[in-house]
């Protein structure tokens, strides 16, 4: 397992879902179990590893196919490498070997077993999930999706194989499948998933957590992000497509409202958020010192909406901005991705929070937009300008389109809005100095406007 082990650390820093960047991993092999294979001598595996360099540690999900060197090719990001000569370890999600295992236990609700713990399906429906072929989804990922092509017919279905893990049930499957069940147009229909165990670090028992989630796979969307940024570089309007996903937004609020507990907020609730947004605020100014000198303006914004009135608690999408969103053809939203933010603890992901910070989530992503298109043109014959006014009528249309879908305007709640927006952006100064330096420019200059210097 050493040699596996170093292979590890040498690849899994050049991944996108590895989080501590930069960094050499210090790997711990935490459990394992095997997959049944079809082929001979092809190994199937997926194992749970632990980076203990990182500040918490992070458990990892990796699942490996070990095949005979001479049958592979040898290169690409999908080779880990070869630590015993003559086998070659491949990344699960782009052998078939894994990918036809990991359907199988999710749409038959079997289970892998290891010597100490395993993995086992949940299918939600009898629905038949008959894919023929797989291939792994390119983009900016922090998970790796893998898309299953169907015969005759039947739905095409996308698997998510969560990498980072945690104990418990992923938010992105738990308010996915509630709002399924509730009959919401604006998710995918939900297949199942795969639920595992490990041993607690913390103690001798065993801990479950989600690995993978299975849905329909949305054939012909577009993701708004894209079709935002095509319309603002072209110079035409968002302001329709804004409105109705405004609406879009309202009505998946309030459906979690009524199938998700919602609760008044408390002093303990909000001196839990003051608390949060002190604490990133600090790490924001750690590692972009340019922030420094807003502190205080920072606080000030956050110390109004503290001293403001407050809607109820509910639960909601938590990391939601234009790539978290799909339309489909005849203009449907559909909302995707209900994980929160990834660098947000996973017990805070889980609690009734303010439906208003997915509305500051899409604001700020109409800035990004103008934001994006700033940074790749150069700032002449009043293409500023434009994009600032493609963005504020987004901005207007989106708030609209909520307001009279919900019966709750956000303007009601102007001061929260506020601070939801520039906690936001001093997240995104984080994220981006961290994941994209040369954008790190949007979110200061959003802080700059959101904390009242500009
Ligand atoms: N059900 C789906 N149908 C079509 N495309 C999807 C579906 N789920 C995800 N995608 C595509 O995959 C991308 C990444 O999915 P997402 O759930 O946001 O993963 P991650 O948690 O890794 O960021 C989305 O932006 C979208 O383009
Ligand atoms: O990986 P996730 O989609 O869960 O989210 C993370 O990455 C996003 C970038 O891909 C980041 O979003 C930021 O950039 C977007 C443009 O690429 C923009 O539309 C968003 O408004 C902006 O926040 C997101 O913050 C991060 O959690």
């Amino acid at each position: 397992m050493d040699s596996t082990l170093a292979c590890l650390a040498a690849w899994m820093p050049q991944q996108r879902w590895y989080g501590a960047k930069g960094r050499r991993p210090h790997l711990r092999l935490v459990s394992w179990w095997d997959h049944e294979s079809h082929e001979e001598s092809v190994r199937v595996r997926t194992y749970l590893i632990a980076d203990e360099g990182a500040l918490p540690p992070v458990l990892y999900q990796v699942p490996i196919v070990a095949r005979e060197t001479a049958g592979v090719d040898a290169s690409g990001p999908a080779v880990i490498g070869s630590p015993e000569p003559g086998t070659t370890l491949i990344d699960g999600p782009h052998d078939p070997a894994y990918t036809r295992a990991l359907l199988r236990l999710i749409a038959t609700g079997a289970t892998a077993r290891g010597p100490h713990t395993g993995a086992s399906g949940h299918p939600l429906t009898g629905a038949a999930m008959t894919p023929h072929s797989a291939s792994v989804l390119t983009g900016e990922q922090s998970n790796t999706s893998i898309v299953y092509d169907a015969d005759g017919g039947a739905a095409p279905v996308i698997c998510k194989v969560y990498r980072q893990l945690q104990p418990g049930l992923n938010p992105d499957i738990e308010l996915q499948t509630a709002l399924a069940r509730a009959g919401s147009p604006h998710v995918p229909a939900v297949f199942g998933h795969l639920e595992g165990a490990w041993p607690d670090p913390a103690g001798g028992g065993t801990v479950k957590g989600s690995l993978a989630f299975a849905q329909e796979f949305v054939a012909g969307a577009q993701d708004a992000w894209r079709v935002a940024l095509r319309t603002a570089a072209a110079g035409r309007g968002f302001e329709d497509d804004a409105r109705t996903l405004g609406a879009a937004t309202a009505e998946v609020h309030r459906t979690l409202a009524r199938v998700l507990p919602t609760v008044e907020p408390t002093s303990g609730d909000r001196d839990a958020v003051a608390e949060a947004w002190r604490r990133r605020l600090t790490i924001a100014i750690a590692e972009v010192p340019d922030l420094a000198d807003r502190r205080g303006a920072i606080q000030d914004v956050y110390d109004r909406a503290l001293g403001a009135s407050w809607p109820r608690l509910q639960r909601i999408h938590g990391d939601y901005h234009l790539g978290q969103v799909l339309r489909v053809p005849g203009g449907q939203w559909i909302l995707l991705d209900f994980e929160g933010e990834p660098m947000r603890p996973m017990r805070e992901r889980l609690l009734p929070d303010l439906a208003l910070r997915d509305v500051a989530g899409m604001l700020r992503s109409f800035d990004y937009v103008a934001g994006s298109l700033r940074l790749s043109v150069a700032e002449h014959a009043g293409g500023d300008r434009r994009a600032r006014e493609w963005a504020a009528t987004a901005r207007a249309a989106f708030l609209g389109g909520y307001a009279a879908a919900s019966g709750a305007p956000p303007g009601d709640h102007r001061e929260l809005l506020a601070a939801l927006e520039l906690d936001k952006a001093v997240y995104e100064a984080i994220y981006e100095a961290r994941n994209r330096p040369s954008w790190v420019a949007i979110p200061l200059r959003a802080v700059a406007s959101l904390s009242g210097s500009f």
